[in-house]
């Protein structure tokens, strides 16, 4: 059994060069990496402008009566305010020269043809300060800055900020296609009866909908059957169609596990057996060039492996930057174990009570078998190998 720390270090050193770029519109990106650092070619905001409907003014003449020399909507290109007088000025709008500061409309008395402004230090909610109200050209980006950098996995957030600076389209990685296959005679696919002895097939929708969350494209080649040459020729054809197999079920150590023979003749087993808990039997290997891994057939141990050896692989193989494991956060246990584990464990917990004080609480079966647990929790506790938790001892928290 590999040290966890050990078998993460081997499958990341073992992460393929990222695939091949294409051109994406932004509507079509979210989630994609992208391949190449944009920068902007414009100033956002281009200019100064007003964030607020009101008046704008030459801050000396606070106090006073002045006339309304212009109208100036959002999109409008301003004249110089012409001296002694206010603009009339609307939320986005650019300041005309020659004035330093906007005041709100609430703060102001329209006259006719007129407005009265407050003097400074008569206003309702605070004193106005010269230049209140502007929101100041380039405050957001210059012209030349770095706006998104390569590596970055594009969230509402980049995309928003891209359409900001005028991009419409980006470089990005083609998603990783990943293969999945769920072995075992005892599936019955959800919609269907099952059969006396039968359990539903889980694992090839969980795993579905991991790989689509993560951005990549999760490509279903069904079930298949606990026989040695229907798993060998099922490997064989899904190794050519994608960037990584994956497996679920049939690779512990009985006779009806032959995921790691067909593997080894198909090309190398280059990993088995971790110490983590759940998902001992995980398998790491090659099918030809294409990578493959072998889950453990238990949902819950699905779910772990994916998050703490898989994902993070496939981050690295999509071009993603940085670190790439799950965020982990220090919290204190709220339970206690008697024994030290062997492998790494993962517990399934919740963060219980008031903000300051929280803990973190194991569900009460931890069974891998199960996935209603996993429901229940809303992330992994992660308790290191040789390690007693006492009550109160700060423990690595993942959320889900
Ligand atoms: N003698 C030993 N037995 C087992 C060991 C061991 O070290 N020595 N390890 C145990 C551990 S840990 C795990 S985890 C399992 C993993 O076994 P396999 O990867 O070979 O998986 P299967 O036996 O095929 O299935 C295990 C379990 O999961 C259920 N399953 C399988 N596929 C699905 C699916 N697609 N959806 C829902 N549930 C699924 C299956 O019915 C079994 O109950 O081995 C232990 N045994
Ligand atoms: O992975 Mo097994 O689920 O460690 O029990």
């Amino acid at each position: 059994m590999m040290p966890l720390a050990e078998a993460q270090a081997r499958l990341l050193a073992n992460v393929p060069p990222p695939p091949a770029t294409e051109r994406c519109p932004l509507n079509a990106a979210l989630n994609m990496v992208l391949a190449e650092t944009v920068t902007s070619t414009v100033t956002v905001p281009p200019s100064d402008n007003s964030a607020v409907d009101g008046y704008a003014v030459r801050y000396a003449d606070l106090g006073r009566v002045l006339p309304v020399s212009q109208r100036i909507p959002a999109g409008a290109v301003p004249a110089p305010l012409v001296p002694g007088s206010a603009a009339r000025i609307f939320t986005g709008a650019a300041v005309p020269a020659e004035a330093d500061t906007v005041l709100m409309q609430e703060e102001c008395e329209a006259l006719d043809g007129q407005v009265r402004l407050p003097a400074a230090s008569s206003v309702k909610t605070s004193p106005v300060k010269k230049g209140a109200n502007i929101r100041r050209a380039g405050q957001d980006i210059r012209a030349g800055d770095e706006v998104v950098s390569a590596g970055t996995r594009l969230s509402p957030r980049h995309l928003g900020l891209l359409a900001s600076v005028g991009v419409a389209e980006v470089s990005v990685y083609r998603p990783l296609r990943v293969a999945l296959l769920s072995t075992g005679d005892e599936l019955a696919e959800p919609g269907t009866a099952a059969a006396p002895g039968q359990i539903y097939n889980s694992n090839r929708y969980l795993l579905h909908a991991l790989l689509a969350e993560a951005g990549m494209i999760p490509v279903d080649l069904g079930r298949v059957a606990d026989d040695y040459a229907a798993t060998h020729g099922a490997l064989a054809s899904a190794g050519q169609r994608c960037d990584l197999v994956l497996t679920t079920g049939g690779v512990s150590v009985g006779e009806e596990d032959h995921m790691r023979a067909a593997v080894a003749a198909l090309g190398s087993l280059d990993l088995w057996r971790v110490a983590i808990k759940p998902g001992k039997p995980f398998a790491f290997g090659h099918l030809g060039d294409t990578p493959f891994m072998g889950l453990p057939g238990n949902p819950s141990a699905v779910l772990v492996t994916f998050m703490i050896l898989v994902l993070p692989w496939l981050r690295r193989a999509q071009g993603l930057a940085g670190d790439p494991m799950p965020p982990c956060v220090g919290l204190p246990a709220g339970f206690s174990t008697d024994k030290p584990g062997k492998r790494e464990e993962y517990l399934r917990v919740q963060v219980v009570g008031e903000a300051g004080q929280q803990r973190l609480q194991p569900h009460p079966n931890q069974s891998s078998g199960m996935l209603s647990s996993a429901c229940w929790a809303e992330g992994l506790a992660v308790v290191p190998a040789g390690r007693v938790v006492r009550e109160g001892d700060v423990l690595g928290f993942i959320r889900f």
